[in-house]
């Protein structure tokens, strides 16, 4: 396997029940990834906040305006209610006034209509501009993940990264949408509340908004530890979820070991383990829940006992105190959704620092200040005092030197762990060596564009990905500008185009994602033509270790053939036919070059190559 494309494995499933409960709180637990909130950040909000500037001149404006207008209508209506009790119905003149009732009630009519009106649009609204904010948040992301360099992968299980793709810009979406503009809504409304309150009767305005912060407090106290039982909950899910993925990406291997007994009692104790949390949830949710109501009552119950005797002073009306009450209704909603949007911005804070860290990561392969475009590469390479570390102490390479002439095929060969797939890492720049020199045509790599390098060197490596698409597609990939011709031409040139033109929809057959529906074969034939199709100078290949059957080896020589024509090229090699034919050998061993030379000559040397040979030998 490449170097490059190894990631870290977790530990494979213990072989117990009793270990696979030990193990539970270890495994598909990525660390970075377990914050579910994070301490208050300004500057954090700010910078999510500037992801709604492109939209500020253009949309904001109008909805800032509808949801004026909507809060003004609703704060009216109370006001109206109070009204028609106390002048229409009499309460405060003693005498009813019908047509004055039905003045109030035509009017209340007209703002609930105007409401609802400036409610639509209001939220239609905010779901655009929300919507094309996650939309622009999750394109940086993706923009900047593809520029990461491979050791940044190395360092993390690929399901970490999809979180953030996925699970925490999904949580921003909330916020983006609802969130910022109820927020808006909600404190515009509490403050005209309070001027109303004070306005229709200081004392009693006064003693209602005393105990507001009190409520609140309460409230907010009770929904943390709610959330904080939900939010255990979604974590064990999402652990669920990462093991489910495994599961089903190792069937073949589960099914071939028989390991689904194992594998099942893992998953039971983690579906258990879920359950139980969900089962504390939601009683703390019975419990809890009411109380929150609860208090909201409270803040009523001090009103009506001020209010009655408010009334019996003449300081208040009947209807003034029944507006005075549904203010007082209208007044707990928007402190119950600032509570509840506190807690939606804690959440926000760990997403995004978890989506900023890695737009900020800074791809360490990167073009250097000066770097110019490489010219069209003849293809002389030279490798000189090259040494490279993976990890910092631990030199996978130990100063190669190495002088490849334009044209020259060079096999790399050695044993597992010797350093192959390194040097080919290192030749496209996936890595940037620690000390020495790789240049190409005499230009440092490390001084020109990744762009124009990368463009001019293909690679073939041993695990040939196939994209989900057509046959015709994954050829493309080589090339996109390529002709429907010129794909067949490659296809016909590497001896993939029977097999293609026998499957169902031939060129245009849909292959799944990693292509399981095609043989080990077949996908290296792809990946030659995709190849062929790119023309590169510089071919690097990681043979595929795989056996396959004596006609397809065939057919994967003479491809191999055409593939290296008239190119430089560094080969993985681990068959014997592709070695022997190999211009110049390279054995490596730890790291080192420690044998160099063609196929005879490192025959009679009988040394480390003559074993490794002989070794083959004994396995035919
Ligand atoms: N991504 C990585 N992070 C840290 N160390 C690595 C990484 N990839 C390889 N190594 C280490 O570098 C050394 C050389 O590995 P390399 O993959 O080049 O060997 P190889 O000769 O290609 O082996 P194989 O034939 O098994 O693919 C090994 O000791 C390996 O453990």
């Amino acid at each position: 396997m490449s170097a490059g494309l190894k990631s870290k494995r977790r530990p494979e499933p213990s072989a117990s029940g009793a270990g696979a409960k030990e193990t539970l709180n270890e495994r598909f637990v990525y660390q970075d990834d377990e914050a579910i909130e994070k301490p208050f950040n300004w500057k954090q909000l700010a910078r999510l906040a500037s992801y709604m500037r492109p939209y500020a001149k253009q949309m904001i404006p109008l909805v800032i305006i509808l949801m004026l207008i909507g809060t003004v209508t609703k704060l009216t209506v109370p006001y109206l209610t109070g009204m028609a009790i106390d002048k229409a119905l009499g309460a405060e003149t003693g005498s009813t006034n019908l047509t004055l009732l039905y003045q109030i009630a035509a009017a209340v009519l007209l703002l609930f209509v105007v409401q609802y009106i400036t409610g639509i649009f209001r939220i239609k609204y905010t779901n655009i501009i929300g919507q094309r904010v996650i939309y622009d948040l999750r394109t940086d992301l993706f923009r900047h993940i593809q520029k990461l360099s491979f050791n940044f992968f190395d360092k993390r299980p690929a399901g970490s990264v999809l979180v953030r793709v996925t699970n925490d810009v999904n949580s921003l979406q909330d916020l983006f949408t609802n969130g910022v503009v109820n927020l808006m809504i909600d404190c515009v409304q509490l403050f005209g509340i309070v001027i109303i309150l004070l306005a229709i009767n200081f004392k009693l305005g006064l003693a209602v908004i005393v105990t507001v912060p009190i409520m609140f407090l309460i409230s907010t106290a009770l929904r943390v530890r709610i959330r904080r039982a939900w939010q255990e909950v979604r974590a064990k899910n999402s652990r669920i979820n990462s093991h489910l993925n495994e599961s089903i990406q190792g069937i073949r291997v589960t099914q071939a070991y028989t390991q689904e007994e194992e594998n099942m009692k893992f998953f039971d104790a983690m579906n258990m383990d879920s359950k139980k949390s969900w089962d504390k949830a939601s009683a703390m949710n019975q419990a809890f829940g009411p109380m929150i109501e609860i208090t909201g009552g409270v803040g009523t119950l001090i009103l009506f006992w001020l209010g009655a005797s408010l009334i019996e002073s003449n300081e208040l009306t009947i209807g003034l105190l029944i507006a005075f009450s549904n203010y007082v209704g209208n007044f707990w909603e928007p402190i119950n959704r600032l509570g509840m949007m506190y807690n939606q911005l804690l959440v926000a804070m760990a997403s995004s620092e978890r989506i900023f860290e890695f737009i900020d990561e800074k791809p360490n392969i990167a073009d250097a200040e000066a770097a110019k475009k490489i010219p069209a590469i003849q293809g002389n390479i030279q490798l000189r005092d090259v040494v490279f570390e993976y990890e910092p102490g631990r030199q996978a390479l130990k100063g190669i030197n190495l002088d490849v002439k334009a044209g020259q095929s060079i096999a790399l060969v050695g044993h597992t762990g010797s350093g192959k797939s390194t040097i080919i890492n290192l030749l496209s720049r996936f890595y940037d060596i620690t000390s020495g020199t790789i240049t190409i045509d005499g230009y440092d790599i490390r001084k020109v564009t990744v762009d124009s390098l990368r463009s001019q060197i293909g690679i073939v490596l041993q695990d040939t990905f196939i994209f989900s698409g057509t046959i015709r597609d994954n050829i493309r990939f080589g090339r996109l500008d390529a002709t429907d011709e010129e794909i067949e031409q490659v296809a016909k040139a590497v001896g993939a185009h029977d097999f293609i033109v026998s499957m169902p929809g031939g060129y245009e057959t849909e292959v799944e994602e990693r292509g399981n529906m095609l043989s080990m074969g077949q996908r290296q034939l792809l990946s030659f033509a995709r190849a062929l199709l790119a023309d590169p100078r510089i071919l690097i290949l990681d043979e595929a270790t795989a056996s396959i059957d004596t006609e397809t080896e065939l057919k994967i020589q003479e491809a191999l053939k055409l593939l290296l024509k008239g190119r430089t090229s560094f080969i993985v090699a681990h068959r014997l036919s592709t070695i022997r034919h190999a211009d110049h050998i390279v054995v490596l061993d730890h790291g080192r070059i420690m044998e160099e030379g063609n196929h005879h000559e490192l025959m009679t040397q009988q040394g480390i190559y003559y074993g490794l040979i002989e070794a083959q030998y004994k396995f035919l």
